[in-house]
This record gives structure tokens, C-alpha cells and sequence, in this order.
């Protein structure tokens, strides 16, 4: 019999009580996600769940009708686990769930609304994190622990199938929904990312708002065998964080949302700790890496609940050379074939 979700988990809680609650947390997250995907396959209710509502919190994303399902969802299902407060993209401030219980739970419910009326796959994306002592739990402040303190993460895609990919500290494993009898069967306990690929997803439009350093390295990428990476790229850009993720875990690759000079986007378009912590867990348990630009994402510590940062993930070697380009001492290279090879820039 195929290994399941609970299987696996089982057996890596055992009898520990705080894995077990961890164990209790993922099994309602995994169980609300699974109704989550049967909406996003009822196409009759497409129209209706990409219907707009407004602004989201922050006033720039879009709020659409399944984001607020999707969280509604997550949170009916997490009242019957062992989670004190839930903080979600959807809501300004963390809510209680449980008082007493021993974990937090951040979630973007619904990744890649933009795509929802075309029928492109999205996602859900958690991160479960721990009770900190003397902070009230359901406070913005309790959510302000480093990304390396994270219990468990993941994330489920709504594609053709669905698929979940979660860490609880021991490896990314991968599982795909059954949809006949509703649970996650148990692909590979032990993603590993290929520490280099010749795939680059980025949001092209936003060449111009770059800063020179990151701008630099996508044009030496798109220069291919006759620049200085001396190799062809391909690209990709789906809209759709969790989609363009769960093609890094399958095959490899780069995801890059920079900071820009556009309103709302200096610090990127992605959020910290619901969405680069839990990825970034993720990259870093499969062999790969996700940064800021400089820093690893996991050692970062939120200072606001819904604060974005620049995210840079994938095949280890990609990430870490985005940091050379953005961290090389002196001026960048000028753009000239006397500079064919940039040096430290592609070490
Ligand atoms: O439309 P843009 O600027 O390319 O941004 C696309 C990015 O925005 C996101 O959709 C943000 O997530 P939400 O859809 O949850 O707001 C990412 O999934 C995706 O990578
Ligand atoms: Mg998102
Ligand atoms: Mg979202």
C-alpha cells in the first residue's frame, strides 16, 4: 500500500507531543487543502470564485471571491488543532484559534490570485511555527521569529493534479492528492533540487526598474552562449509563486522577485513570513537555497506581519551567484566584450 500523508507523519512524530501536535496541524491543513482543490476543479464556480472584492490589506493586491474561501477553509479546519493563533494574508491581524494551544500557523491561502479566472495553476502556502514564551500568541509580535524557527512548511499546487510539498525539519517530501479517496499519497520523502539548471523565471516587464547589479545578471543570462555564462537559458513566468516552485523542486531552476523602484515594490512583492519563510525551508531542506539578494531568507527575523521581501530561490548555485553579481566590491563590469568574463561576478 502507497505511503500516505498520515503514514508518513506518523512515523515521524512517534510520541513525541510536540510533533504529534505539529503531526495534528498538517493533517487539517492537508485536509482543508484537498476541499480546496476540489473548488478550484469545479469549473462552473470559476467565474464566481475569481471574482474580484477589493484591495487586499495592504491596499495594492487584489482580493479575490477564493482567497477569502480558500482562508475561511484553513482557518474551520485548524479550530480542531492545536494552534493558539492564525495569521493569514487575508487578514490584517493574527486571530485566536485555541487558547493554550502550542502553535502558530501563517498562511497565504491562496498564491497566484491573478490567475484564478484563467484557469493557471495556484496554490496554498503554510508555515507552522511555535508558541514564543512570555509574547501573547495572538499578537503581530509572536509572528516575529526567524524563518529557521519554522516547525513544518509547504505548500499545495492546484494544477492538472494536486501536489504537496511540505518539510517537518527531515527532508522536502512530495505527495500527490488521491482524489478517489481524498488523501495525499507519498511520492519521495526526499526532494533534492539540482544545484544548477538552465531555467530562470522572472517578471520581464520590470527590466527597467531593477537595480543595475540584478539587471546585469539577467542580461548575461539573456546573452546566452555569446555572453559571458557562455550557455543558453530558458525562461519562464507563470504568475504564480507556488507553480514556478514545484517546477524548481521537479527539475531545478531560479525564481526571482527583486525589489524594483515602483511604489509598494522596494522591498519585492513577496511576503516574508508567510511566504519566502515557508519556501525557503523548503529550498534549503532539498539542497537548494533562497535569499534576499544577500542574505539567507531563513535567517531573517519579521519586523511587520505582512512585510514583502526581495525573493531569490532555486539550484544552489544559481542563488549564490545572483549574491556575487549583487555583492562584488567595485563598480560593476562596464558592458563591453573586453569584459566578456566578469570575473568574481560568475565565480
Ligand atoms: O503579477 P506579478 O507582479 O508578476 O507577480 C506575480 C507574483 O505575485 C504572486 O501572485 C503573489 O501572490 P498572491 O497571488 O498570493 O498575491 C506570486 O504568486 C507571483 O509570483
Ligand atoms: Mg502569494
Ligand atoms: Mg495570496
Amino acid at each position: 500500500m502507497a505511503d500516505t500523508l498520515d503514514g508518513y507523519l506518523a512515523r515521524w512524530a512517534g510520541t513525541d507531543p510536540t510533533r504529534d501536535a505539529v503531526r495534528k496541524v498538517l493533517v487539517a491543513i492537508a485536509g482543508a487543502t484537498a476541499t480546496i482543490s476540489a473548488i478550484v476543479a469545479d469549473g462552473p464556480l470559476a467565474g464566481e470564485l475569481s471574482a474580484t472584492l477589493g484591495k487586499g490589506a495592504d491596499g495594492y493586491d487584489e482580493q479575490k471571491e477564493l482567497d477569502v474561501r480558500a482562508d475561511a477553509l484553513l482557518f474551520e479546519a485548524l479550530k480542531g488543532a492545536p494552534v493558539a493563533a492564525y495569521a493569514s494574508e487575508e487578514a490584517e491581524l493574527p486571530v485566536a484559534v485555541n487558547a493554550g494551544a502550542p502553535l502558530l500557523v501563517a498562511v497565504d491561502p491562496l498564491d497566484g490570485s491573478s490567475n484564478i479566472d484563467t484557469d493557471v495553476t495556484i496554490g496554498t502556502i503554510f508555515s507552522v511555527l511555535p508558541v514564543p514564551d512570555d509574547i501573547d500568541p495572538v499578537s503581530e509580535a509572536a509572528f516575529f521569529q526567524k524563518g529557521r524557527d519554522q516547525l513544518a512548511a509547504g505548500y499545495t499546487v492546484y494544477g492538472p493534479h494536486t501536489a504537496l510539498v511540505l518539510s517537518v525539519g527531515e527532508g522536502t517530501a512530495h505527495f500527490v492528492l488521491d482524489r478517489t479517496s481524498g488523501t495525499y499519497r507519498l511520492i519521495s520523502e526526499r526532494v533534492t533540487i539540482p544545484a544548477s539548471a538552465k531555467e530562470f523565471a522572472i517578471n520581464m516587464s520590470n527590466h527597467r526598474h531593477w537595480d543595475d547589479r540584478l539587471r546585469l545578471y539577467i542580461d548575461d543570462l539573456l546573452q546566452g552562449k555569446d555572453g559571458p555564462r557562455e550557455a543558453d537559458y530558458n525562461m519562464r513566468w507563470i504568475a504564480s509563486m507556488v507553480a514556478e516552485a514545484h517546477r524548481i523542486i521537479i527539475r531545478g531552476g531560479i525564481y526571482l522577485y527583486p525589489a524594483d523602484t515602483r511604489a509598494g515594490y522596494t522591498q519585492g512583492r513577496l511576503r516574508l513570513i508567510y511566504e519566502a519563510f515557508p519556501i525557503a525551508l523548503l529550498m534549503e531542506q532539498s539542497g537548494a537555497a533562497a535569499t534576499d539578494g544577500r542574505t539567507p531568507i531563513l535567517d531573517l527575523v519579521p519586523e511587520k506581519l505582512h512585510q514583502r521581501v526581495p525573493l531569490i530561490f532555486g539550484s544552489r548555485e544559481k542563488v549564490e551567484r545572483v549574491s556575487n553579481y549583487l555583492t562584488a566590491p567595485g563598480e560593476i563590469a562596464e558592458r563591453s566584450p573586453l569584459f566578456s568574463k566578469r570575473g568574481l561576478l560568475t565565480a
